[in-house]
């Protein structure tokens, strides 16, 4: 795992993981699933609102952007390779994080966690797994030039520490109720 990998990964993955920033600084409101139950069990719970997924997809949009001029303005004064996104990855990549989210949260309620409840595993990679998978759909080209093999390995093993890490620094400084 070189520090150029790291950097490729994280940088790549930005997009992705601001966006459950994003919803946690400026979620609430509206649940999506209207307080909809299925078989005496939330669908989604009052964690999944309509102006976090929105803000979600907008900041994690936005940060995709704001990397790519970051990319231009330093070309050629670094030897580390840092993606480009195209305005369609760039809105997968966000609005899959934030599908995955949500998929993680229809299958806590299927599985009687209330909403809140920690699922080792499934908080930590839900988001990561929607966020890859809709960019691989609608940028496939891109997607495989941006995320090796040795690069999704990178993001698989680091994302659970940063996930873990943020929850705690967030939770300390009372943006979140509990610290996963
Ligand atoms: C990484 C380690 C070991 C320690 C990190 C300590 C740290 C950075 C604490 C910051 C806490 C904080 C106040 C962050 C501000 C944003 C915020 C409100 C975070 C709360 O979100 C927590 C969580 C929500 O996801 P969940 O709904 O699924 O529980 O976020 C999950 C984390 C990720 C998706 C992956 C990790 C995210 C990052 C590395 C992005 C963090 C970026 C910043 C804090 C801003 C720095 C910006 C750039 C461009 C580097
Ligand atoms: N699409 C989203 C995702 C998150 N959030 C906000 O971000 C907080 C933290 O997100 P997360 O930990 O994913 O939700 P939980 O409250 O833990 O709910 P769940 O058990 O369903 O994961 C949520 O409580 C909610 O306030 C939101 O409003 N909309
Ligand atoms: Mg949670």
């Amino acid at each position: 795992m070189t520090l150029s990998t790291l950097v490729a990964a994280f940088w790549a993955m930005l997009p992705a993981y601001l966006p459950n920033n994003a919803a946690v600084l400026f979620g609430g409101g509206s649940p999506i699933d209207g307080g909809r139950e299925w078989n005496g069990k939330r669908l989604l719970g009052d964690g999944k609102t309509w102006r976090g997924t929105a803000a979600g997809i907008l900041v994690g949009t936005l940060t995709a952007c704001g990397l790519n001029r970051v990319a231009a303005a330093v070309e050629g004064r670094t030897s580390w390779s840092l993606p480009r996104f195209p305005l369609r990855a760039s809105v997968a990549l966000a609005a899959g994080a934030m599908l995955g989210d949500i998929v993680g949260s229809f299958l806590k309620r299927r599985t009687g966690r209330t909403r809140g409840a920690m699922a080792p595993g499934l908080d930590q990679l839900d988001f990561v797994a929607g966020a890859l998978a809709l960019a691989r759909l609608v940028a496939p080209n891109w997607f495989q030039k941006t995320f090796t093999r040795p690069t999704v390995a990178v993001v698989l093993v680091v994302t659970p520490l940063l996930h873990v890490g943020t929850n705690v620094g967030a939770y300390l400084l009372g943006l979140k109720d509990e610290p996963w």
